[in-house]
């Protein structure tokens, strides 16, 4: 409105204003501060979560009471190669390979494996496929080898073990002499019922893919949808893809294996157990399943470290989970994950079980023609590791051990193998990570995803943490006067760090005043945690780094769970006692609050950096 005392030379004819308020309406001044009454949206119960999670307990209460808490909880614990999967009322899950053989058009491109192999040890008929691609450079690898061999030796010269310079050599002598002895049918109680998938048969699942004989041949497609701590992004063309497998998988095991029709999913709530480093997009996109494809009625996040630690009984330590493929590291006190202290390493389980096959080839492993890609040959090496991996010194001696390969179609053949450090070397990758090849682990292979599929949370959505940070710091360093810092990706880079050393620096992380406090329960949880002497070994070499560092620290123990408890289990344990409590109603995300706020949930709705209530 032109004001009446503004001059507008030339302008039209301004008729003076009319004596008229601007609006009939009457706006309240301001009401001052000290008036103010209101508890508007001040307190908790006012919020949409409250008034959701009230609704959600009007329940009858006869109905309330009728079921134990927590029967109608379902904790989903997934990994890269294992699922836990179970009602929080279960004294343990059920534990499923997290893999999926699906039938496939005869003009669909198969996945390339991944597996490495040394170079001395790629044999010609695996290089015609384009699976081994990332071949190690020769001299390095020696290299490598030689620098643990060194470590090893000075530790075994330091608890006054002898070192047999020969033990390897006399290994390969008897291996190389070694006749198979095969075994009837009839007398070998573990013999493999192998099944063929038929025209019906659209998916495999679990145990049965590893009873599928020659998937390729009969048109499956052997996929682990899951990949350190996002999909698998290595092995499939899209995140449809890969959430279409997962969905197939989950339903089926909690239909099959814990009895639940599909169509009471509605009537129960699912607890999504995530890695301490999660990648947002993969866990935003696995909420939407559960809660849209999968119809639960209410999900709930937490982090694997948080649930460690409760499950080892514990509310303060800091937690180091080994798994298949990674291993995180992260601090929890009094019942919070400290997010600045979370580290994840790029190695685990895995990487034991090739590197030990690597050296097993170098001393002549009597079973020549063993592929890792193929099911069954995994399923051969990951039990030799099981059985012969040691990280204890005092167990190093050249040792005959034996050990069948049952393949599809042929007769049982039973083997005798000596080994003598290779025990340990294998296993002590994870101090002296530089054998791994971690090129290879890149998060996408260009030669399957569709890069312009890509959205920035397939290639990891999260910052690294400050204990990421402290990890590359010299890495990170200016090359010298006027030069520019290199640009490294920082989680990239400490995802290489020995185990010991990315365990100090998590707990330097939490700050100066806590280190102490950490180092005095280290826990050791995830399958690779099994193998003998891994806490010696950890406690002994996280001793050498902290004492000259921490001024007057007392103790440093690093601990295992008790021996009654799988430490594999652990973490879901840990969940399905967390299910149970009170203070859990707060964090339920139900599907009309997911449609609404979508990945604000995750932030409210969970208890990342938030305390939990453990009573
Ligand atoms: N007795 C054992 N000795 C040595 N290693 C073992 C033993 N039992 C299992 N493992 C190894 O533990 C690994 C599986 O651990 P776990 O079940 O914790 O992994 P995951 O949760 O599926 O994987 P990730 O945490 O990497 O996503 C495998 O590499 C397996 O070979």
């Amino acid at each position: 409105m032109t004001s009446a005392n503004v001059d507008i030379p030339n302008g039209p004819e301004t008729l003076p204003e009319a004596p008229l308020r601007q609006s009939q309406l009457h706006i309240p001044p301001a009401a001052p501060f000290k008036n103010a009454a209101s508890n508007y949206l001040k307190h908790d119960h006012q919020t949409l979560w409250s008034r959701n999670v009230r609704n959600l307990v009007k329940e009858p209460p006869g109905l309330v009471e009728a079921t134990p808490r927590g029967s109608d909880i379902i904790v989903i614990h997934p990994g890269s190669r294992w699922i836990r999967i179970g009602r929080a009322t279960d004294a343990f899950p059920v534990s499923v390979p997290h893999v999926l053989a699906r039938k496939v058009s005869s003009n669909h491109k198969p996945a390339p494996q991944l597996i490495r192999v040394l170079k001395t040890n790629a044999d010609e008929d695996a290089m015609d496929t384009d699976e081994i691609q990332e071949i190690a450079n020769p001299a390095e690898v020696t290299e490598c080898i030689t620098t643990i061999r060194a470590a090893l030796r000075s530790r075994m010269d330091f608890y006054r073990i002898l070192y047999e310079e020969d033990g390897s050599n006399g290994a390969s002598e008897f291996n190389e002499g070694i006749q198979t002895e095969e075994i009837d049918g009839a007398q070998d109680v573990y013999k493999v019922d192998w099944v063929t998938g038929q025209p019906d048969d659209a998916f495999f699942i679990g145990h049965k893919v590893f009873r599928l004989a020659d998937p390729a041949d009969s048109g499956y497609e052997v996929r682990w949808p899951m990949y350190n701590n996002h999909l698998n992004t290595r092995y499939y063309t899209s995140r449809q893809e890969a959430l279409s497998d997962i969905e197939t998988m989950w339903e089926n095991i909690i239909t099959q294996e814990l009895g639940i029709p599909r169509a009471k999913f509605k009537n129960h709530s699912a607890v999504l157990v995530i890695p301490d480093f999660f990648d947002k997009q993969t866990v935003s996109h696995l909420v939407d399943m559960l809660l849209t494809q999968l119809d639960f009625k209410r999900v709930c996040i937490q982090q694997e470290g948080l649930a460690a630690c409760v499950g080892s009984g514990l509310t303060t330590a800091c937690i180091v989970d080994i798994g298949a493929v990674k291993t995180s590291v992260s601090c929890v006190e009094d019942g919070i994950l400290l997010s600045d202290t979370r580290m994840l390493l790029d190695y685990g389980g895995d990487d034991i079980t090739e590197f030990l096959h690597d050296l097993l080839k170098e001393i002549k492993f009597p079973y020549k023609n063993i592929k890792l890609n193929r099911l069954y040959d995994l399923h051969v090496m990951d039990d030799l590791k099981a059985r012969l991996c040691t990280l204890s010194e005092a167990d190093v001696a050249a040792r005959a051990y034996d050990f069948f390969v049952r393949a599809p179609g042929k007769v049982t053949e039973k083997y005798l193998l000596k080994a003598y450090d290779e025990t340990i070397v294998a296993p002590m990758c994870i101090f002296e990570p530089k054998i791994i090849d971690f090129d290879s682990k890149k998060k996408v292979n260009p030669k399957r995803w569709d890069l312009s599929n890509i959205d920035d949370g397939d290639l990891g959505s999260e910052n690294p943490t400050p204990a990421m940070i402290i990890s590359t710091q010299h890495l990170l360093q200016p090359m010298g006067e006027g030069r520019p810092r290199p640009n490294i990706d920082v989680k990239f880079e400490a995802g290489k760090l020995p185990l010991d050393v990315a365990i100090f620096n998590s707990v330097r992380a939490a700050g100066n005043e806590k280190i102490k406090k950490f180092l005095q329960t280290v826990v050791v949880v995830g399958g690779t945690s099994l193998i003998p002497g891994a806490v010696h070994a950890l406690e002994s070499r996280l001793q050498a780094i902290a004492f000259p560092l921490v001024p007057n620290i007392e103790r440093l123990q690093v601990l295992t769970t008790h021996p009654d408890v799988d430490p594999r289990v652990v973490a879901w344990k840990g969940v399905s006692i967390i299910s149970k409590l009170e203070s859990l109603s707060d964090l339920w995300i139900t599907k009309s609050e997911w449609d609404i706020l979508g990945m604000r949930c995750l932030r409210e709705r969970s208890m990342i950096d938030r305390p939990t209530v453990l009573m």
